[in-house]
């Protein structure tokens, strides 16, 4: 059999958030930056990320990253991220299973107990700590590029709703935040139809009603995300000082819940919660997803981006591996697209 597509997929997930990993198959991307190369693959190579993605071989909770060689001097590599319904700039659970594939495959040298290494995404730059022992990549530790806060406390009309109040806010991708207690829900997986469907209502309405453009690459999706939040607890960490902690659930286009606690949607807290005085540069906030898995965040440092005030934030969680495979499109597949059942999986257009 001659195949028409081959595909190295190493598959992983961070905290539960699937994100597949493709080392091999398809082959140079012409480019710059990585941003570049997320351009041209979205217009040129857009039927890869639907055949990873879109079932047969995908279904709507898969991710996937593309690996390839960064043209930055200061990065080990880069990789582009694919998602179901978008390209996200960004994507904190993506980037942990990235990091994890690179050092446990080899195709990174691992030093224990911590290797230190920079990847380019299509943001910008992302550094990375990786605790390792035995082989094993036990937390990844990353720091972001600057999340920062659009709009606080805005209000916008929902249908079937009415006026109701939403931050928004950038850490990679572009998030309108709720306090779910606000609009009637509790963050319980029992609760995921009425997550779904009212996060894929209040974005849409956040979309339409606040725009929104990235100072420095006004490229970079707009409102693509809901993250329905839980409320602020403060306790002692582990290292004995005082810290944050709460729940969230991420709405990801076209309509299911990140499984992860979400570490773009953790760094777009993080600017709200430091715009809102919530949180100390350097206090633990400890994000926990609706399946009980977590990131420990914290502002490494302060910044601008435009006209708005900005954090780093860096995020630290954990992935697995957990398969190895040979991705292949056989001719006379009549799915070489794949497809989907349901709900469009049109790219976001912002
Ligand atoms: O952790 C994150 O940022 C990602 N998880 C799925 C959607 C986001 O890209």
């Amino acid at each position: 059999m001659r195949f028409s597509r081959m595909l190295s997929v190493v598959d992983a997930h961070a905290e539960g958030e699937s994100g597949k990993v493709v080392v091999g198959g398809v082959g140079p991307v012409p480019g710059e930056t990585m941003f570049d190369k997320r351009q041209y693959f979205s217009e040129h190579l857009d039927q890869l990320r639907k055949l990873l993605l879109c079932e047969p071989r995908g279904a709507v909770w898969h991710n996937a990253n593309v690996l390839l060689p960064s043209n930055r001097p200061d990065a080990h590599f880069g990789y582009i991220i694919l998602e179901s319904a978008e390209y996200p700039a960004m994507s904190g659970s993506n980037t942990m299973c990235v990091a994890t594939v690179l050092l446990e495959t080899g195709m990174l040298p691992m030093t224990e107990p911590v290797t230190r290494l920079t990847l380019e995404s299509p943001a910008g730059l992302i550094r990375i700590e990786a605790a390792c022992s035995n082989g094993k990549v036990e937390r990844v530790k990353l720091v972001n590029q600057p999340a920062f806060v659009y709009y606080q406390d805005a209000k916008i009309d929902v249908p079937g709703l009415g006026m109701i109040a939403v931050d928004v806010a950038y850490g990679g991708m572009t998030y309108a935040i709720v306090d779910a207690a606000s609009v009637g829900l509790s963050l319980e997986v029992s609760q995921e139809a009425a997550l779904y469907e009212l996060g894929q209502r209040i974005k849409k309405a956040a979309h339409e009603q606040l725009p929104v453009s990235h100072p420095e690459n006004p490229l970079i999706p707009g409102i693509t995300n809901t993250s329905f939040t839980g409320p602020l607890l403060r306790e002692e960490g582990p290292d004995g000082e005082e810290m944050v902690r709460s729940l969230n659930a991420v709405i990801v286009s076209p309509g299911r819940l990140d499984r992860s606690p979400c570490g773009t949607g953790t760094s777009a807290r993080l600017a709200l919660l430091h715009a809102r005085g919530d949180l100390k540069d350097g206090q633990l906030f400890r994000h926990k997803s609706i399946i009980g898995s977590q990131f420990d965040a914290r502002i490494e440092e302060t910044t601008t981006v435009g006209k708005y005030g900005a954090v780093i934030p860096s995020i630290a969680g954990r992935a697995w591996i957990t398969s190895f495979n040979q991705l292949v499109l056989d001719p006379t597949d009549p799915f070489r697209e794949g497809f989907v059942v349901g709900k469009p999986w049109d790219l976001y257009t912002s």
